[in-house]
This record gives C-alpha cells, structure tokens and sequence, in this order.
C-alpha cells in the first residue's frame, strides 16, 4: 500500500463472496485481488460498503474480511479503505480502532440510518466519534442518501471539518445531486480532499466537474473499460470518453430494468471473473437464471471501442 498517497482513479467498491451456505469465504481474495490488478487495473478498494454487504455482516465477519484484505493486498494494492460505519457507534468504534491496528489506508463511514442525524453537527458529532479512534488514519464521509435517506447535503458539512476531524480525507458520493459535488469541489480546493464519486452510469458528469476518481461496483468487472474511460478524458479525448459511458450505461440500464443490486452484482462478477462469489445474505436473495443468461448476453454482445 501507498501511504499518504491521495486517492485517485477507480476504487472497486468490493463484493464479499459468501461460501453456498451463506459464510464468508475469505479463500478467494487473494485470487480476486490479483484479478483486480491485473484483469482490471484496478488498485484500490473499498471494501465492507454497500456491495461488500457490510450492514449485514457481524462485527467479526466485518474484521475478518478487512484483515484478509489488507493482509493479501499489502504489495499489490495502493489503497485499502474500510467501511466501518454502523448503527451502534460503539461497532464502528471499534471497526476504526481494529481498521488502524490492521494497516488500512483509510476508513469510511456512513451516516446512521434508523435513528438519523437531523442536522449536519448531529452527523459531525457521530463521525468525529468514529474517527477519533483512529487518530492517525485518513477518514472519509460516504454519502449515500438514496439508501441511508439521510439527505444532509455535503457542502454545509464540510465547513470547518478538519476542525473538528482532523483526519478528514474526502467523500465518497454516492447521489446524483451534483450541484452538491460541484460546491464541494469548488470551494474545497485548497483542502486537497479526495471526491470519489459512487454513481458509476453518471462518472464521466462527475469528472467534468472535477471528481479524483470513483467507488463502485462496476469497476470490478468493468474496471479496466473504465480505466480507457478515464485515460480519454484524461486525454482530452471526449468523444471517446463518451463512447465508454454510453456503453457502460447500456449495460446497468439494461440490467436496471432487469432489477439489479448487490445480489445481481454477485451474479456478474461470477461469470465475468470466474471467481465465485456465492450468494447473498438475506433479505437479499439470488439473482435469478433468467437474469444471468440475459445480463451475459448482453455483456457479451457489446463492442467496445477498444477493439473487445
Ligand atoms: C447504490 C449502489 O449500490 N451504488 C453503487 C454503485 O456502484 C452502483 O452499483 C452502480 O452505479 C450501478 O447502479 C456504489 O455507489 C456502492 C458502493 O460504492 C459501495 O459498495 O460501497
């Protein structure tokens, strides 16, 4: 891992693959860490989040999946970022403090989602809690309002953050309100957060307004499709940046209609990868044959500007 480097570029927002009778299978990590490096060029993950079905796991499963993480990432990934957020402020507590013991490179955490902050110094005061306990490592704020309905916009909560949070790193954003992002990024210049934007169908928007980079779920089996994106508009090559979303986006708005989650996600990156990712854990349950014949169809018939 790279220490102190800032987060940029792609960040697979990681599944957690679960044994057929619903464990956590810590056996394919290692396999799926090289498969991110070198399959998709991706070299950050975040790992426990919504796709990693972190809500859901218990607090020993949350540790175990961070340790093999960082343990089989240390060497060949650049960022590991746990989610620690929780309901119960002493879980995420004590995530932080094992994410600091373990070496991760950050910790993220959500806002609390059944008792919800009604203002922004409701949720500062919960995260400041969280990150305090992990003094020395960088923290970022993972908005997700459409699933957390904490609507809090991220703006107003950033003034006068490193006050209170002095570890404070950046946002993961995960919402289509990209005016927030904007006056985020615009009068966060000089504070050198880190912007990761965590709606992938929209990330080319995000980066014309000056998003670093993304977390997300697609970027584990389209990671390296959406590294072309990025070199185009890097570029500037616009118009082929554009092919690259267009094409990204006919594929989740395909499977959106087909209803696509996490459990849906599972599903993908096992015929993409080859790695088994296993079921969900309930309420979720699996995608269904119909949907994995369709979304591999439909994968399968794209062509990418690259030739693929
Ligand atoms: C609601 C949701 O799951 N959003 C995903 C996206 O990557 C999403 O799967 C993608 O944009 C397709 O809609 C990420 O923002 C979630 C994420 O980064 C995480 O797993 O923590």
């Amino acid at each position: 891992m790279t220490p102190g480097k800032k987060l940029r570029g792609l960040v697979a927002a990681t599944i957690t693959p679960m044994t057929p009778d619903g464990q956590i299978n810590l056996s394919v990590i290692r396999q799926y860490v090289d498969y991110l490096v070198s399959e998709q060029n991706v070299k950050n993950v975040f790992v426990n989040g919504t796709t990693g079905e972190g809500l859901s796991l218990n607090v020993q499963e949350r540790k175990q999946l961070a340790e093999e993480w960082v343990c089989q990432g240390k060497d060949k990934l650049d960022h590991v970022i746990i989610h620690v957020g929780a309901l119960s402020l002493p879980d995420s507590q004590e995530l932080a403090r094992h994410a600091a013991a373990i070496g991760a490179s950050g910790i993220a955490v959500i806002a609390p989602f059944f008792f919800k902050p009604t203002n922004k110094d409701e949720l500062i005061a919960f995260l400041q809690k969280v990150a305090s306990e992990a003094p020395a490592v960088p923290f970022y704020y993972y908005h997700i309002p459409p699933l957390t309905g904490v609507k809090i916009r991220v703006e107003g909560l950033l003034d006068g953050i490193k006050e209170r949070i002095p570890t404070f790193q950046g946002v993961k954003f995960s919402d289509t309100d990209l005016l927030d992002l904007a006056q985020c990024i615009n009068k966060n210049e000089r504070e050198q957060f880190a912007f990761l934007y965590g709606v992938d169908e929209q990330l080319l928007t995000a980066l014309a307004i000056g998003a670093d980079g993304a977390v997300g779920s697609t970027y584990n089996y389209l990671g390296q499709k959406t590294n072309l994106m990025l070199q185009a508009f890097a570029k500037p090559d616009l118009a082929l940046a554009r092919k690259y979303q267009f094409l990204t986006g006919e594929f989740l708005n395909f499977v959106i209609k087909l209803g696509f989650g996490v459990a849906q996600t599972k599903a993908v990156m096992t015929f993409v990868s080859g790695i088994p990712m296993g079921p969900p854990r309930l309420p979720l349950v699996d995608a269904s044959e119909e949907f994995i014949v369709k979304a591999k169809a439909k994968l399968d018939s794209i062509v990418w500007p690259d030739g693929d």
